[in-house]
């Protein structure tokens, strides 16, 4: 693809939608774009060949990169049963809402552990915990990884997010090594066992979701200096605890209720003060059972975690608490002076809760009746409304439900986080529910859309523009792919001085029932300006309108205010709340991204229904484009592809000496760290080696290039010292092959490599053995119209000259004609003359 190919993606996600009011990422809810007439052509002649679509296991190789082309192979490649597709450097999982045998075993990841380079294997959730633990193994900078994991509701993310735990707590099992198993064992464990703990406190069942986490999570696995796993920390974000008191239709409160109330037995139905038969407000849709209604394994979780009895019978009381103070009712007292009334039953209920909760009956009582009005130093007792009364109750209830929550948290953290003397890195799996949408959105929307927004600000601004600035810094000729910058949205949300937050705590602060007019009113005149609030002048209801980066939502405003007072009220220290809080406890998880290396994994729920194996073209695309999966795309590919690049390969080649003392210094330090001897030897390597990587970087992605200096530095360091001399050779050898740019698509180290005719060189057996596995993984993975060397294909023929003596070893490389399949004609002679010299020059 040229450069004007290039361009052209550009002008037509422009066309279709680019620029900032329709920028790539904002239609969530709109049909695909109308395909631009000039590539309709290309994009016809790439489905044309529809059997083939299934194969693109990595999406950059898609050409041209439109919705279309890109939905149609992730459908292709659903339809036989691949749900793992690379899309640069963001993995795209879909949801196959059935369990696939065979995809998650310890065999399988066993495989990809052991693999010497794991992303040639089939695309894979393990690929990328895999490539984030061999980062932290080769101690680049940053160490710590992220692995974000997003997508809508019901994608897969919690699924996702279990599959990494597994995964670290087989592979990074401290329990293979030697010590006290015992102890070391229970870490794994307890890492497990909060899962369906803070799934039984955090997970409901909604119309979207059986399991829905009604929570955000950071989970931080922290590894000691051998990188196992030697504890964890969980930090929690946005509990959607509105969810206590009110559940839509059809939906239910949390798991715990039910898990509670199904398993209950007579004794504990006693404890829990419910006579038999009693029903719940609070807990509709109870005759439904999914399979998370597992009291067992939330108990034995919790006896795991170190939460004995006694304070599991306390837990219990407090939520049988809470769902007694959900059948209070109050009826409006003839006398507008005095509290509102409750009738027997109600009294009944209230004695109850107030005996579960620990706290006086009265004051209990009084306080869902009564405010306190301050004025001055006087403060005055109002009675409150009967809608005022419900909204009391409704409050407290979640403000319990929130410590206690919260209360689990700090225990669970408590119990798995290891001592920061024992742990040097860290892995943290970010697990955010998506961007939401609804009919009606009030304050829990757009709180998590706010989070989105953040995190779609770390993503455009991490990937999306350092990528694309680190492509103009290498010299390299790149015309900017648009994106939409979302910042003018935070602004909206979050800026200063005045911001829909900031206008939303004032009101909050008063001391007055809010009125939703007022605050709509307040919001126009403060907020006019920003182009990204808006107003339907003739809705009844008081609202606002805001242009996500995904699509834009409706606020409803009424009861917005008195929610956010609870968030005010219910905020212990650190945790996402509130005013400041809420936004300081964004700004840490965003501090912690950006120092962290971040991998994206993106789940797509291909059908609204969770039916198996059923991909709705519609859904699909609205959540490729909210995701901006397009664009991502296209940055990875372009680099790839545009002959921009690879004629500056010249460029590259003079700035070479300026690159190489760069990189010496880093490379020396790390390896003085790793207290290794012959500095000199080495730091020749060394460079060398970054040379080598630089110049494949260019070539690639940026991302590849922490990947590449890992495998390089590991092999390295296994090496003994003797092999050096011989690594260095090859490591010089590859680089005077990328020192001569060939100006065809594809691979010149890859075609200068395997059009050697031979070369000799002093090896041991083990040694030869070794330069294989680096050679192999200096190439990329295949990639269309890339020239390239597959490992095995080396080690095939290799193979032969594996039982020559010991000493001199002649490397044949055979021309297989695969290899020069797609050559042009005139490059034989230059390549093979080329060679020639080098070989000479080399040996
Ligand atoms: N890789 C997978 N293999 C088999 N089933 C899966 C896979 N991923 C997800 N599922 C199924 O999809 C359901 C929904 O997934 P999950 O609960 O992880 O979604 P989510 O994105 O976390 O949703 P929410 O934001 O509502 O919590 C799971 O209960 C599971 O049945």
């Amino acid at each position: 693809m040229s450069s004007a190919d290039n361009r052209r993606i550009v002008r037509e996600g422009r066309r279709n939608g680019g620029g900032k009011e329709k920028g790539f990422f904002q239609k969530v809810h709109s049909p695909p774009s109308p395909l631009n007439d000039s590539l309709e052509g290309e994009i016809q002649a790439f489905l044309i060949d529809e059997d083939q679509l299934h194969t693109y296991d990595d999406l950059t190789k898609v050409n041209p990169v439109t919705p279309s082309t890109v939905l149609k192979c992730l459908q292709a490649r659903y339809s036989v049963k691949v749900f793992y597709t690379h899309a640069g450097c963001t993995l795209v999982a879909l949801n196959p809402f059935q369990p696939i045998p065979d995809l998650y075993t310890l065999d399988v990841m066993k495989e990809y552990h052991g693999a010497p380079q794991p992303q040639e294997f089939k695309p894979h959730i393990f690929i990328v915990a895999e490539e984030a633990y061999r980062n932290v193994q080769g101690q680049l900078e940053p160490v710590n990884q992220s692995l974000v994991v997003s997508g809508e509701s019901g994608a897969g993310k919690t699924w996702t997010s279990r599959c990494l735990m597994k995964y670290y707590a087989t592979v990074a099992a401290s329990s293979s090594v030697v010590k006290s198993q015992d102890t070391v064992e229970r870490i794994e464990r307890r890492v497990l066992d909060s899962n369906p703990i803070m799934e039984a406190f955090g997970n409901a069942c909604t119309l979207r979701n059986n399991n829905s986490s009604r929570f955000g999570k950071y989970i931080q696995l922290q590894l000691d200096r051998c990188q196992l796993l030697v504890g964890a920390s969980v930090q929690t974000y946005l509990l959607e605890k509105s969810r206590v008191a009110c559940q839509l239709a059809n939906e239910r409160n949390f798991h715990i209720f039910y898990q509670m109330m199904k398993m209950a037995t007579d004794e504990q139905r006693k404890e829990w003060k419910m006579p038999p038969g009693q029903c719940f407000v609070w807990l509709p849709n109870s005759e439904k059972t999914v399979e998370e209604d597992c009291f067992h394994e939330t108990v034995e979780a919790m006896v795991h975690l170190g939460i004995n009895t006694e304070r599991q019978r306390q837990i219990f009381r407090i939520l049988a608490g809470i769902l007694q103070l959900g059948n209070v009712n109050f009826y409006s007292s003839t006398d507008e002076s005095q509290p509102c009334n409750l009738d027997e039953q109600s009294k009944d209920f209230s004695q109850r809760a107030a005996e579960l909760l620990c706290v006086p009956a009265e004051e209990l009582q009084m306080c869902l009746r009564v405010r306190m009005l301050k004025a001055g130093k006087q403060s005055v007792l109002k009675p409150c409304s009967q809608a005022e009364c419900s909204m009391r109750r409704d409050c407290l209830a979640k403000v319990i439900y929130a410590q206690l929550f919260d209360w689990l948290v700090t225990f669970i953290n408590n119990s798995i986080c290891a001592d920061k003397s024992t742990w040097c890195n860290f892995i943290g799996v970010l697990d955010v529910y998506g961007f939401e949408c609804f009919q009606i959105n009030n304050l829990e929307q757009l709180c998590i859309n706010y989070a989105n927004e953040k995190l779609q600000q770390h993503f455009v601004s991490h990937y999306l523009r350092a990528q694309q600035e680190e492509y103009v810094s290498e010299g390299l000729e790149w015309s900017f792919v648009k994106y939409q910058d979302n910042q003018s949205c935070l602004d909206l949300l979050e800026g200063s001085p005045v911001s829909v937050f900031s206008l939303l705590n004032e009101e909050s602060r008063l001391n007055r029932v809010s009125d939703a007019k007022t605050l709509r009113v307040r919001l126009e005149k403060e907020l006019c300006d920003n182009a990204n609030i808006s107003w339907d002048k003739f809705s009844k209801e008081p609202h606002f309108t805001v242009a996500h980066y995904a699509g834009k939502v409706h606020y409803q405003i009424q009861g917005m205010v008195e929610k956010n007072k609870v968030f005010i009220s219910s905020s212990p220290p650190g945790f996402f709340q509130g005013g400041r809080q809420r936004k300081n406890s964004l700004e840490s998880l965003m501090k912690i991204l950006h120092t962290t290396t971040p991998h994206y994994t993106r789940c797509i729920k291909p059908n609204p229904d969770c039916k198996p194996l059923t991909f709705k073209k519609e859904e699909v695309i609205m959540q490729l484009e909210a995701c901006g999966i397009v664009e991502t795309i296209h940055i990875s590919a372009a680099v790839l592809t545009c002959p921009a690049v690879v004629s500056q390969l010249d460029l590259l080649e003079d700035q070479r000496k300026k690159i190489l003392s760069q990189c010496a210094f880093t490379i020396q330090c790390c390896w003085l760290k790793h207290r290794r001897r012959r500095h000199h030897a080495r730091h020749q390597s060394a460079t060398l080696i970054q040379a080598v990587v630089r110049a494949w970087l260019v070539r690639r992605c940026v991302q590849r290039r922490n990947r590449a200096a890992a495998v390089i530095q590991n092999t390295w360091r296994k090496w003994r010292v003797r092999l050096l001399k011989n690594t260095y050779r090859i490591l010089c050898f590859l680089l005077s092959s990328i020192q001569k740019p060939v100006t065809v698509r594809g691979w010149p180290m890859g075609l200068a490599l395997a059009s050697a005719p031979s070369i000799t060189m002093s090896l041991t057996a083990t040694g030869f053995q070794k330069m294989v596995s680096v050679m192999a993984s200096l190439h990329l993975p295949s990639q269309r119209g890339a020239y390239t060397v597959k490992p095995n294909q080396f080690s095939q023929e290799l193979a032969s000259i594996r039982a020559q003596p010991k000493g001199s070893v002649k490397l044949h490389y055979q021309r297989s004609p695969l290899l020069y399949a797609d050559r042009q004609p005139d490059m034989k002679s230059d390549v093979t003359g080329f060679n020639a010299i080098l070989l000479e020059k080399t040996l």
